[in-house]
């Protein structure tokens, strides 16, 4: 019988000469949700974006509910990727300024060629879940703060419902309200859905909060 979750199966990564990982094992099982800790450098980045099929592991490979997924980004059907959704740690870095918030929102959606209609419906219905409003909806990145940005990636990543997030430092920018307001929609949307969240972070009491285990990178 196959192990339900997202796990990294003796994953190596390396930038150049450099080994980042090396044979690491890391699981994250529905419903729950696992703490990545570990010094500056040490490749809990690297994991996400291995977990996230961003990056090809050197050795090793990611397997999502049992099943081996083998390439990355678009080499991997959309009924896989779309499991595993990711949250970093800027928003800025990570959104187009061109974009307005709603169409952020619906990107991934129109990126699957999901119907008009639809993505009207889904994206107000994320906008109210992550505490956006219609006016906030119109504007671009530069014209709305950090934590109003880092909600609009937030509902992005819960688009297509994935049964895995992972928060790579997601709300360590974030001023407390917010990021109790993150932390708050996460964990109903992973009750409610019964999804696996992996939260990395340099904040042990953060994780002592909010994971249910602890995994260290040396
Ligand atoms: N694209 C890249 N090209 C070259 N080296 C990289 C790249 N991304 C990361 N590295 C290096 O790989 C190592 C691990 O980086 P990574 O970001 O995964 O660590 P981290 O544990 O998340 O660090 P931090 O806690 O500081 O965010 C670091 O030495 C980093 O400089």
């Amino acid at each position: 019988m196959t192990r339900p979750g997202l796990a990294a199966c003796q994953v190596s990564a390396s930038y150049g000469t450099q080994r980042v990982l090396d044979a690491v094992d890391l699981h994250i099982a529905p419903g729950e949700t696992v703490g990545l800790h570990g010094p500056s450098g040490s490749g809990k980045s690297t994991m996400a974006r291995l977990l996230a099929l961003l990056h090809r592991p050197d050795g090793g490979h990611v397997s999502i509910d049992g099943t081996p997924v083998t390439g990355i980004r678009h080499q991997v059907p959309v009924a896989v990727r779309t499991r595993v959704a990711i949250l970093f740690q800027s928003p800025r870095a990570a959104t187009d300024p061109r974009l307005t918030l709603a169409d952020l929102i619906a990107e991934p959606m129109r990126a699957i060629g999901t119907p008009p209609e639809q993505v009207r419906a889904r994206t107000a219905e994320l906008a109210d879940t992550v505490g956006l409003t219609a006016d906030l909806l119109t504007r671009r990145p530069h014209a709305v703060s950090d934590g109003q940005l880092q909600r609009a990636c937030l509902a992005r990543s819960l688009v297509h419902r994935p049964g895995y997030l992972l928060c790579d430092e997601a709300t360590a920018m974030l001023d407390a309200s917010t990021q109790a307001h993150v932390a708050a929609v996460v964990g109903e949307f992973q009750r409610r859905h019964d999804a696996g969240v992996l939260v990395i972070s340099h904040d042990a009491a953060l994780l002592a909060r909010w994971a249910d285990r602890v995994v260290e990178l040396p």
